[in-house]
């Protein structure tokens, strides 16, 4: 079937290809009339030759390749549509700092994804507008605001204990040490935590895992399903059974989440006429502030129950990928960098409490902590673009016009490593983020040097909570075990791309406890 809708798509173009293909004898300029930014020719419809023969996964590369011949700025065709991308850090700032609203839109949502985030009615999702300063709001205000966040504290302590519980019991006891795949144990570690900070709740493993196994599902249906978003209307009558099969994975989705949702929303009722805050688990979860809200669009309108499938659903994604993902590089490099992890074990001791954690108000007093976590997301951010963004109205950048409703793609990645911001950018060396009395400002408000939470209107709102999470994970992890691999193994460094970039082969880690 897919064989053929190709072939149906490459007729279609046929008559478009052999119109551009006079154009194509003449040589392809840096600029053409047009003042867009640079880019290779493309065949409409099907858009860039280089994307066609290479497939989207290798858009890095072909990137990197394209930057010397057409400079930090390039445009390219995906398929019918005209994509840019931004390459380096000083154009970032220009564009999502000093020109920050004209940037700050998305574009409008492929039909797949429009199901699941509710109409774009997700944070991520939503144009740049009432609705999403609403969500974004609530979320920033009412979740992350780090008095909030405080409120989580025995959770992530809670997390903690499961987390080395289940390193212990996997790896054996020394001397018989059994290498363990470390990612699986902290993606469900992240995975406990931001489920009870979204509903409150301290559910048992049982419950966790569907709901793990439901979030990676709908993960997954983006890319299985793409081609359901290339010939929308008549893709439904022609794709029928991919259709069925994608309904299907939402409906399973909505089965899992909304119950939890119904749950928590009659204990939040009995709760108001029995107000004890034990009942609610002493917090303020997520899913709490949702039943509240009112959208001022739509005559100030309540949550409809998919838009709160919806944006529960994002707040999972959001933390739980990104922070475990970020977690496994960077004990992948103090597994590769054994001198950079004694340092910071014996950093981290120094402020052990007596019952042998890391408390997270010491955090603030290891510098060499938050370096390595830093010098973590320059090397490895999770995700290597941000969500695209949208301009809402014409814009210059750096000589070109960005035409209104372009999309705009930031490679954070390649931002990382500019070889005029840092040197030897490839190396591990969390020593670059020391010596800055004031601290490195990760938000790129004044100054973008990296960018792996995105800069600007759109940035993440949870960077916070994510260092918090990975400065607390990490410190602990290090304090309880000596981090190495087996004898005559090597970690390797390649990376895969998934919903975030992971390591292509998993860190399989030997975990020494350290205290017996
Ligand atoms: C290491 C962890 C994390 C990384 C690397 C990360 C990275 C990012 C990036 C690159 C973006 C896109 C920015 C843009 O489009 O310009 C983003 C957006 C977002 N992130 Fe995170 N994130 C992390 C953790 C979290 C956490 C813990 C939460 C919430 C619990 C969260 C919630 C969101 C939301 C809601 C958005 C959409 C923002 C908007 O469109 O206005 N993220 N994140």
């Amino acid at each position: 079937m897919e064989l053929w809708f190709i072939f149906l798509l490459f007729s279609i173009s046929l008559a478009f290809f052999l119109k551009s293909l006079i154009n194509l004898l003449i040589p392809s300029s840096k600029s053409n009339n047009s003042k867009l930014p640079p880019g290779p020719r493309s065949f409409p419809f099907l858009g860039n030759i280089q994307l066609i023969r290479s497939s989207f996964a290798d858009l890095e590369p072909l990137l990197r390749r394209l930057r010397p011949i057409y400079g930090p700025i390039i445009t390219l065709n995906i398929g019918p549509r005209k994509a840019i991308f931004i390459i380096t850090p000083e154009l970032a700032h220009q564009a999502l700092i000093h020109q920050g609203s004209a940037f700050a839109d998305r574009p409008p949502a492929a039909p797949t994804s429009k199901i699941i985030s509710s109409n774009q009615h997700s944070i991520s999702s939503a144009s740049y507008g009432p609705v999403w300063r609403v969500l974004r709001r609530n979320l920033s205000s009412e979740i992350l605001h780090p008095s909030r966040v405080k409120a989580f504290s025995h959770g992530r302590k809670w997390v903690l204990d499961v987390l080395i519980q289940n390193l212990r019991s996997e790896s054996g006891s020394d001397p018989d040490t059994r290498p363990v795949f470390v990612l699986l144990h902290f993606q469900y570690a992240m995975f406990c935590l931001l489920v009870f900070m979204c509903y409150g709740e301290k559910y048992d493993d049982k419950v966790i895992r569907e709901i793990q196994r439901v979030q990676k599902s709908q993960l997954l249906s983006f890319a299985k399903f793409a081609i359901l978003n290339l010939l929308p209307k008549l893709g439904k009558i022609l794709f029928r059974k991919k259709w069925a099969e994608f309904n299907k994975i939402h409906q399973d989705h909505v089965g899992v989440l909304l119950p939890l949702i119904k749950a928590r929303q009659e204990k939040k009722l009995h709760h108001v006429k029995h107000a004890t805050d034990e009942n609610l688990g002493n917090v303020t979860a997520y899913v709490d502030t949702l039943f509240d809200l009112t959208l001022s669009e739509d005559g100030g309108r309540k949550l409809t129950d998919d838009e709160m499938v919806s944006l529960c659903s994002e707040f999972l994604n959001g933390g739980t990928d990104t922070t475990s993902t970020a977690l496994q590089w960077i004990i992948a490099e103090l597994v590769k960098n054994q001198d950079i992890q004694l340092k910071l074990f014996n950093q981290v001791k120094e402020v052990v409490s007596p019952d042998g954690e890391i408390k997270e108000e010491d955090l603030e007093k290891l510098p060499y902590l938050r370096a390595v976590v830093l010098e973590g997301l320059r090397r490895h951010p999770p995700g290597h673009f941000v969500l695209p963004h949208r301009v809402t109205q014409d814009v210059e950048l750096d000589g070109y016009l960005i035409p209104k409703h372009a999309s705009v793609n930031f490679f954070v990645a390649e931002i990382g490593l500019n070889p005029k911001v840092w040197e030897d950018p490839m190396e591990f060396r969390p020593e670059r983020f020391l010596g800055d009395k004031e601290g490195f400002d990760v938000t790129g408000s004044r100054e973008i040097k990296m960018m792996p939470f995105g800069a600007g209107r759109r940035i993440c709102p949870g960077w916070g909570l994510a260092l918090l999470h990975l400065e607390y994970f990490l410190a602990n992890l290090v304090m309880n075990f000596m981090w190495t691999v087996e004898d005559g193994c090597e970690v390797d460094l390649s990376e895969k791309q998934e919903f975030t970039t992971v390591m292509k082969n998993p860190l399989k880690a030997c975990i020494t406890p350290r205290v017996k």
